[in-house]
């Protein structure tokens, strides 16, 4: 398999809307991004609220929320919820708790498959951490966002909708199931900005994960000498987030609590899956991925010859994507694993591209990149390190990180915390 095509992505002027397409949806490369945003100071207001106890349904004398602790990102495919377990309840306090949320927390820890498509990520969990003035373990749980109504139904019969209280939600199934939590649950969601509780997640989990959190991958071409690394992210600004989920956002972080959204792509996770279904009859993310490891993309993409004063001297090879797929003939000898290879490198390389643009238009070289593409996808992560690293000429270096695509979810947690029972934006 030839991991490596490389692409050239065309400059246009995107600054003219032809007035016949105003109505298509705009691409962020198109589209204005935002201003530069202010999270909130993340000091003891969102990690350290005061209080002392949380003994479950409502704590009455101090500014912590009820128990349970959840943060939820239900995202255009999939939905991640984190849970955060207390482990210092003391014995007066675990009597005094409502047996729903023990009967919660039981259910919870006591599986790793909830329902047919739940699942919780039991690599990813943190023990010992702080989130308010309590410590304790965070869970980190996923389901396809389009099986809400089974979760709602489960979520129904551990009893959830008799503790009428709130959940923080980000991400566009925030709006989207608002009314169904509502009316099936009894429950409040409130709503955070999907950025914010991102990059909120990104420091929080960062800074409590023992300086475990970050690596990159050394010799990414090499399968014989490529090695995972920790990245050493105790000096992290500024730097980027290439965040990519169903679609694929792009955040510049300049401080603490400064940070903006650059740019972005709707070519991202979920092309890659959708395009695969279509091609290869997969049913599944793992399939596709799979398909793609054994296959070859140099069947589909098209090498070609080029001529000319390229930064990079040594190439002189350039390959067009699915450019062999015009001849009838080589259609006929294509397997599937060729075509998700060929779409994943695709998909991966369009991301690799337009994010070395952005760093070197923000004059970033610290690229983190995340969102649950990247899960079980070293292909991807490979390609990604060395494109950075190629076509910047060492400049830029590619950072991942092991909670993949919970950080909204975190971020939203902590949200939870910073505004306690009094929800800012609902
Ligand atoms: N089990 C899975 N099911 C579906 N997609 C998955 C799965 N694991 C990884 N993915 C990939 O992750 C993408 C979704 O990433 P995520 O960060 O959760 O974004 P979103 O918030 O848009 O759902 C999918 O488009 C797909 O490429
Ligand atoms: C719409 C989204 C913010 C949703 O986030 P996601 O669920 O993909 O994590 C993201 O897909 C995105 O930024 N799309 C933008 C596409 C564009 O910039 O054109």
């Amino acid at each position: 398999m030839m991991l490596f095509s490389y692409q050239i992505m065309p400059v246009e002027d995107k600054s003219v809307i032809d007035e016949n397409v105003a109505k298509i949806p705009v691409n962020s490369n198109q589209a204005t991004n935002g201003d530069i945003k202010s999270v909130p100071p993340r000091s003891k207001s969102t990690m350290e609220v005061n209080g002392s106890t949380c003994t479950g349904h409502q704590n009455s004398h101090d500014s912590t929320p009820p128990m349970p602790w959840f943060g939820m990102d239900i995202g255009g495919t999939l939905t991640k919820l984190v849970y955060f377990e207390p482990t210092d309840l003391s014995e007066a306090e675990e009597e005094s708790e409502v047996e729903t949320i023990k009967n919660i927390r039981r259910y919870l820890k006591s599986n790793s498959a909830y329902g047919d498509t739940g699942h919780r990520d039991a690599h990813l969990q943190m023990e010992k951490v702080r989130v308010g003035n309590r410590t304790g373990t965070l869970h980190f749980i996923r389901f396809p966002t389009s099986e809400m109504p089974q979760f709602l139904e489960l979520s129904k019969s551990k009893g959830m909708a008799t503790l009428a209280s709130t959940i923080c939600a980000t991400g566009g199934g925030a709006y989207k199931f608002e009314e169904e939590f509502q009316r099936e649950m009894n429950l409040t969601l409130h709503k955070f900005d999907e950025l914010d509780c991102l990059i909120r997640g990104i420091e929080y989990i960062e800074d409590n994960n023992n300086y475990n959190e970050c690596y990159y991958f050394l010799n990414p071409r090499n399968e014989e000498t490529c090695e995972k690394v920790t990245y050493d992210f105790s000096n992290p600004y500024p730097f980027l987030v290439v965040n990519i989920g169903s679609g694929v956002s792009i955040l510049a972080a300049y401080g603490p609590e400064s940070y903006r959204r650059v740019s972005g792509t709707s070519l991202g996770g979920g092309t890659f899956l959708g395009l695969s279904c279509l091609l290869t009859g997969c049913k599944t993310f793992e399939e596709a991925i799979e398909l793609a490891a054994k296959g070859n993309n140099e069947n589909v993409d098209k090498l070609d010859t080029h001529l000319g004063s390229w930064p990079q001297n040594e190439i002189s090879e350039i390959y067009w994507n699915f450019g062999h797929m015009n001849s009838a003939e080589k259609r006929a000898k294509v397997s599937r694993e060729d075509l998700a290879c060929a779409t994943l490198i695709t998909i991966t390389n369009n991301i690799g591209s337009i994010a070395r643009m952005v760093a070197a238009n923000q004059k970033i070289e610290k690229v983190l990149f995340v969102g649950n593409f990247l899960r079980v996808n070293p292909i991807s992560m490979k390609l990604l390190s060395h494109a950075m690293e190629f076509w910047s000429g060492g400049q830029l270096k590619a950072i991942f990180l092991e909670h993949e695509g919970y950080f909204g979810a975190v971020g939203c947690m902590l949200e939870l915390m910073r505004t306690g029972d009094t929800m800012a934006s609902s």
